[in-house]
Order: structure tokens, then sequence, then C-alpha cells
């Protein structure tokens, strides 16, 4: 054995500085990260227990406060009913304050609203924070398309790594070994697998154009096409989305799309997601009802987030002078906006000609 050295025991017993977490958004996926996350955090002696968790105040029927109703009943009654998110998960609806002393921030609101989020917070972190990204989504700018990590980076001045994935099997990438290891440590648990990877922009960009395919998918849903045209429109919106990642970063890996950032998160979205099911009604209803409208009434205040991504999308295609080799991504936008019925999505070459119809050649790589 060897000798005991007291002086060591002593530096030894002086605890390291620990992690804590701040989770900036609480709706569905946001309140299930905040139960995993506050699950793990109790049991680790690097974390603080508690979360905090931002909530975007809101009323609700009862007349309460959703971070009132959260902090008495340990339930997001609205977007996650039935759960207990764990007695160390605190909700607080002040942003600014949430961020105050946590070196870990876990965004995950819809993209539409980081923009705003980002320049409230501009200042306002810790130096030593470093942030994760669950947000599936972009914003387009002048310059080009603008990741939502990129954005979290570039306005906050931190390291900003992405985690995305079917909901079962999720993947976390990023390029630093030891903070992956430390985001890694805080979302596995025996029912959530993560494992890290490097190609950032290829695993964000699987998650936001998922969304897109999703439309489609839930377009042939409501046509009653069955499942044989629904697997094709996934196969060409699967080339699109590895087609467009590739002409937007050369960098991206073949390998990506095969994780459960690509391949099985589309295949979850477009069997089982929110942006199907809304999709379904908008072609059930011929395109006269707004996806707005079906949002609001359908989602009861959660967000869909492949029409804006296929907005998004359209323009960055419209910019570069690339409409035609992504004969899905357009059309989605197309039906979206009224601009084509819901049948166009396997009808390109009746009503824009210039379209390969589905299943028959494609022009993209
Ligand atoms: N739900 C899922 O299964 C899932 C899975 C993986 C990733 N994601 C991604 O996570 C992100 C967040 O989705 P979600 O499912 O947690 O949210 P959600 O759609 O369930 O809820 C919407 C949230 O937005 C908030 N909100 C409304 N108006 C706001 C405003 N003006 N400013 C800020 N916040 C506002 C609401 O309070 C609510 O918390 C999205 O990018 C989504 O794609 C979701
Ligand atoms: O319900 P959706 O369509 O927003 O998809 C949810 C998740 O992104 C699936 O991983």
């Amino acid at each position: 054995m060897a000798p005991v050295n007291n002086n060591a025991q002593i530096n030894n017993n002086e605890s390291p500085p620990k992690f804590k977490v701040t989770i900036i958004g609480s709706g569905n996926w946001g309140s299930v990260a905040a139960k995993l996350i506050a699950s793990n955090t109790i049991k680790l002696n690097s974390f603080h227990d508690e979360v905090k968790m931002w909530v975007f105040e809101e009323t609700l029927p009862s007349g309460e406060k959703l971070t009132d109703v959260i902090n008495r009943t340990n339930e997001n009654v609205k977007y996650l009913p039935g759960i207990k998110l764990g007695s160390n998960v605190v909700a607080d609806p002040d942003l600014e304050n949430s961020v105050r002393d946590a070196n870990m921030l876990v965004f995950v609101t819809p993209h539409q609203f980081m923009e705003g989020i980002c320049k409230r917070l501009v200042g306002k972190i810790r130096n030593d924070a470093q942030a994760i990204s669950l947000i599936k989504g972009m914003e387009v700018k002048k310059e080009g398309p603008c990741m939502i990590s990129t954005l979290i980076s570039q306005q906050l001045g931190v390291n900003c790594c992405v985690l995305m994935g079917a909901n079962i099997a999720n993947e976390e990438y990023r390029d630093n070994k030891e903070i992956a290891e430390k985001w890694v440590q805080l979302f596995s648990t025996p029912y959530f697998m993560v494992s890290p990877c490097q190609d950032v922009e290829g695993v964000e960009l699987c998650g936001t154009l998922k969304n897109v395919v999703a439309i489609a998918a839930g377009f042939v849903d409501g046509l009653d096409m069955g499942n044989n045209t629904k697997a094709a429109i996934m196969r060409i919106g699967l080339k699109e989305m590895k087609s467009f990642s590739k002409l937007l970063f050369s960098s991206v890996k073949d390998n990506t799309f095969f994780e459960s950032c690509g391949v099985a998160d589309l295949i979850t979205t477009c069997l089982g997601g929110r942006n199907r099911k809304c999709a379904e009604a908008f072609a059930k209803n011929g395109g006269k009802r707004s996806f707005d409208e079906l949002e609001a009434e359908m989602l009861q205040g959660q967000k869909l987030q492949g029409v804006s991504t296929a907005k998004e999308v359209f323009e960055v295609l419209k910019y570069k002078g690339w409409l035609e080799m992504f004969p899905l991504f357009t059309t989605v936008h197309e039906i979206c906006v009224g601009r084509l019925p819901p049948s166009a999505i396997v009808e390109y070459s009746e009503h824009a000609p210039k379209f390969p119809r589905v299943g028959g050649p494609t022009a993209f790589p």
C-alpha cells in the first residue's frame, strides 16, 4: 500500500468546483431533457443537484402561472403532463436570472425564438459557460444560412455542441473530447443512449431538414397514398437532406446520415411526429386550413418546426440557384404557402414541369 501523504489528503478534500446546469426552454422536449438531466445531476458528484429550467411564462386556464404550477407539482402540466420532472428541477420565468450561476447551458426552444433569446443573454452568462443545443432548425441571414449552434456560439461567445437523434437513441456531437464526456454524462440514462461524434454541421442539418421531409410524409398520409409512396418520399427526402448538407458544408460526412440523428430520426418523425400529424390534417383539408390554425388547434401551444424550416430552406435554394436540384424541399414549401395543392407532392411534373416525378430521375448527386 502506498504511504499516506497528509498534505495530499488535505488537498484532495478540497472538492473541485461543481457544474451547474440551466435548461433554456420548457416545452415537450425541454421538459424531457430536464427530467433526464435532473436524474443524473442528483447522482453525479461533479454536478450541483439543482437544475434550473427557464419557462416562457404563461397563464393557465386555471388562472395560475405555469412556473408556479411546475414548482408546486413538479410537473409541466401543459407540455409534459403526467410526468414528474424530479424535485431538483426549479422553474424560473426570468431568463437572465435562470442562467446567472450556470456553466452548462442546455438550449431547447423552438428555433424561431432563439435569435431574441440570444440577444437577451448577451453579457448575462458566466465566462466559463459551455452550451449545447437540442434545437432543430436554422436561421437564414443575408450572408447565408446560420445553424442555431452557430448563432449561440457567435452571439454569446461560447462553445456550443449539439445533441440530435431519434427520441430513444440520441447522439451528441462536438469536437472537444473532455467537454463531450461531460455532456454525455449529463444526458445518458439506461433508456437514453448518447454517444459523441464530430460532424456538428451534419448532425444539426439532419435534425433540421428531416422536419421538412416529415411535412411531405404527412401530406402523403393525408392523401391516403399508402406506404410505398411514403417510403419513396422519405427516400428522396433523405437524398435531398444529404445533398443540401454537403453542398452547404463539404465537411459533412455520409455516415452521419446512417446515425440516429439521420435515418432513424427521419423515420421516427415521418411516422409519429407533430410535423407529420399537422401536415396530414392540412392535406385532408385540401390546404384550406392554414398550418398556423392547425398548429394552434392540434398542438395546444407546442410548435411546428417543419413549415418555417421549409421556407428557410427555400430561401437558401432560391438565393443559391439550386431550386431545381431539390424538388421535394421546394414543393413542400410551395404547398405550405398555398401555391401548389397537397397532391403536388407526388405530381411535380404536372404542376411544375421542371421538377422530376417522385421515383423518377433526380437532378441531385
Ligand atoms: N418534442 C420532441 O419530441 C423533440 C425531440 C427532439 C428535438 N426537439 C426540438 O426541441 C426544440 C424545442 O421543442 P419542444 O418540443 O421542447 O417545444 P414545444 O413545441 O413542445 O413547446 C413550445 C415551447 O415554446 C415556448 N414559447 C412559446 N412562445 C415563445 C416565445 N415567444 N419565446 C420563447 N419561447 C416560447 C412555449 O412556452 C413552449 O415551451 C425544437 O427545436 C424541436 O425541434 C423536439
Ligand atoms: O414531433 P416533431 O415532428 O417536431 O419531431 C420531434 C423530434 O424532432 C423527433 O426526434
